[in-house]
């Protein structure tokens, strides 16, 4: 690279593009962003594309990146692009060389942590600081651990949550990628991303356990009418805010939670998002029980781990006969859930939801 000078040659231009193609960790959407300006600006000149629509949230984005740089000349452009890709190239680097150790690395999971120890496969959703929102990488993650877990020897998984959340439902961010085919196609890549991770929660060979150390949201509630027990924190809170999101049901939930606490109840959670405490929620029997904070971790697990001891095999088996006979119907639930959805993400009174919350105009 040609710093003497501080004048970036063409050719260290194109090397730093493949040095940003070969990093192994993603720099983050605001890095990304800064890039795409800074090459647009670099090779086009300044920004004099129409500015996209409100809803085109992506493109937007890139846009206003790219504007924010108003009359920058090519040459400097190039010139900070250069620099950004080395310096992010020196400091993902090296920061993922000090990481070998742990879980992260050594199960090759970027959203969860997997660890398998006396007869448990522990599954923790681990983006605590989007209070383990479930984004596509997480969502595929999650699907790939389940299907680890039912052929590992493992007795039992568990699912769990990393920080003060257990999971606050779906990443909002993930409706703002939005592919060549537009919204529609976007809305039906949701519904098969969704109806096949329901599945792997419907079809989960073994008992699974959720222990939820702390407020849960949205599709992380309704998948708990699929698991085999329901341990909570007395910090945690059970919330399917639907309406308020413009969205319906999922999980099997609107199946799941009828048979579970009835229908009065449940409309009062799916249909009104009506939030739960953990003493409610077990009342209604959603959670199967309710610990203090303070000894939830060491109660859970004590249980958990005499459980594990239990003959595989029995267990197994015992959960087929429990479940099997409502599996087709699952299915069905959980197919049409989906299809009313892919409709339900197309409404104004979804994508309004969407947008206020990620222009901060609304929270929960
Ligand atoms: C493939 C598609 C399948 C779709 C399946 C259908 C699923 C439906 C659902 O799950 S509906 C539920 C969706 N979830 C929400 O609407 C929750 C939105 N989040 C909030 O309202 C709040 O963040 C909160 C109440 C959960 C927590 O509030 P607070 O304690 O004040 O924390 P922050 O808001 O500052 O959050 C910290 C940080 O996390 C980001 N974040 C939190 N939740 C989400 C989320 N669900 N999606 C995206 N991002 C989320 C938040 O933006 C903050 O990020 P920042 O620090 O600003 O970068």
């Amino acid at each position: 690279m040609n710093r003497t000078a501080m004048r970036a040659s063409q050719k260290d231009f194109e090397n730093a593009m493949n040095q940003v193609k070969l990093l192994k960790k993603d720099p983050g959407n605001e890095v990304k962003l800064k890039l795409y300006a800074l090459y647009k600006q670099a090779t086009e000149g300044p920004c004099n594309m129409p500015k996209p629509g409100v809803f085109d949230l992506i493109n937007k984005a890139k846009w206003d990146a790219w504007n924010t740089l108003g009359s920058l000349p090519k040459e400097t452009a190039r010139q900070n692009y250069v620099d950004l890709a080395s310096s992010l190239s020196s400091s993902l680097e090296s920061s993922s060389q000090v990481e070998p150790g742990t879980d992260r690395k050594s199960t090759g999971y970027e959203t969860l942590m997997v660890t398998s120890e006396d007869g448990i496969t522990k599954i923790t959703l681990n983006r605590p600081a989007k209070k383990n929102a479930i984004n596509v990488e997480m969502y595929h993650e999650i699907m790939r651990a389940l299907k680890a877990a039912s052929k590992d020897d493992s007795s039992i998984t568990v699912l769990t949550g990393n920080g003060d959340y257990y999971s606050s439902g779906n990443d909002l961010t993930n409706f703002t990628d939005i592919p060549p085919g537009g919204v529609e196609e976007k809305a039906k890549n949701s519904a098969i991303l969704l109806r096949e991770f329901v599945g792997c929660f419907i079809d989960f060979p073994k008992p699974l356990i959720a222990m939820v150390n702390g407020p849960a949201v949205g599709i992380s509630v309704t998948i708990l009418g699929l698991f085999d027990a329901v341990y909570a924190s007395d910090r945690a809170t059970f919330h399917t805010p639907f309406s308020h999101l413009g969205q319906s049901p999922e999980g099997c939930s609107s199946y799941t939670f009828l048979k579970i606490m009835g229908p009065a109840k449940a409309t009062e959670m799916l249909v009104f998002g009506k939030k739960l405490t953990a003493g409610e929620a077990c009342a209604q029997g959603l959670v199967t029980e309710v610990f203090p904070d303070s000894t939830f971790q060491k109660e859970v697990w004590t249980r958990l781990k005499a459980f594990a001891k239990l003959p595989p095999n029995a267990m197994r088996i015992s959960k087929e006969v429990i479940r099997n006979r409502e599996k087709e119907k699952l299915h069905a639930v959980n197919a049409e859930e989906c299809s009313v959805l892919q409709e339900r993400w197309l409404s104004d009174e979804c994508m309004n939801a969407v947008v206020n919350f990620l222009s901060r105009k609304s929270k929960l």
